[in-house]
């Protein structure tokens, strides 16, 4: 979980906060944060700040929509709101309470080759664990067992792409869910912000003078037109965790095959390991 940041009050007398009417339902580590600024860049988006894992966590689902909207950004009116929780994509119950709530939300999916997000989020788990004095395995231990990929290790079920978008089809149209490259994201983000933009039904007002590349950072950061150019803080793209050759290339054997079963179900295919 991303750190939790309280809801803005609205502010204009106009404004009220309102549900969204997009969601970036995942994938963890996939660049869901990258996305969700970017966008807001535009005039007409309002961003969640927070990760609201409201469909996700039945804790907070039982609170009911009042609770999920009231975390919600202040609006304008013509204002699209859009939250991001990554942990909707895996989540089992997510698909069917996020139809019951609109069946028309238009739903965003950002993907990364399966492997690196694997090791990313790892990574993660690994970096938090380390900053409560925790111990943790090395990746290899959870990965392997008895020298074979393990298929029960959570990190890597997550990016089993396709076990988790066949549940979100089964509630809602291909059509409806937009899918975004978050490798193409990280080289290159406008062609990926400008096909967004138009699956939102928004005018085009993200453009290249919206980004610059941050060569300290290693990647492309935000320039809002009329405020302070800014990165994503040091949890996003920090240096992965090593892991030995001979089994990065298990790994990439092992999602072949579901790869292509992802790629079936999208109708596109992405230059994966
Ligand atoms: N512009 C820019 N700046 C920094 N980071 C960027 C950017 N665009 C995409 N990314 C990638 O975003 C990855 C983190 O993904 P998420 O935000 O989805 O992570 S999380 O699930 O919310 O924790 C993060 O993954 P790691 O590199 O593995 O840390 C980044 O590669």
């Amino acid at each position: 979980l991303e750190e939790t940041l309280l809801p803005v009050p609205p502010a204009a007398a106009n404004a009220s906060q309102g549900l969204p009417g997009a969601i970036i339902i995942g994938v963890r580590k996939g660049g869901t944060r990258a996305l969700l600024e970017m966008l807001d860049l535009h005039p007409a988006v309002a961003a969640a700040p927070a990760e609201v894992h409201f469909f996700d966590l039945d804790e907070n689902y039982r609170h009911g929509l009042g609770w999920y909207r009231a975390q919600m950004p202040a609006s304008l009116p013509g204002q699209l709101t859009v939250e991001k929780t990554p942990g909707y994509f895996a989540s089992p119950k997510a698909p069917a309470r996020v139809r019951h709530m609109d069946r028309a939300v238009r739903l965003l999916l950002i993907v990364r080759d399966p492997v690196q997000r694997l090791v990313s989020d790892y990574t993660q788990v690994l970096r938090n664990r380390q900053l409560r004095k925790k111990p943790y395995p090395a990746l290899e231990e959870l990965l392997l067992r008895q020298g074979r990929v393990n298929p029960g290790y959570r990190a890597l079920q997550r990016s089993l792409y396709h076990l988790h978008l066949r549940r979100w089809l089964a509630h809602f149209p291909r059509a409806q869910i937009h899918v975004v490259d978050g490798d193409a994201l990280v080289r290159d983000p406008l062609p990926e912000l400008k096909r967004t933009e138009r699956f939102l039904g928004l005018p085009a007002r993200i453009g290249a003078a919206n980004f610059y590349f941050n060569a300290t950072k290693g990647f492309y950061c935000l320039r809002p037109l009329g405020g302070h150019d800014r990165c994503l803080d040091e949890s996003k793209g920090r240096a992965h965790a090593p892991l030995a050759a001979a089994v990065l290339r298990a790994l990439c054997r092992f999602f072949r095959e579901p790869n292509h079963t992802f790629f079936r179900l999208v109708g596109r295919s992405f230059d994966w390991c």
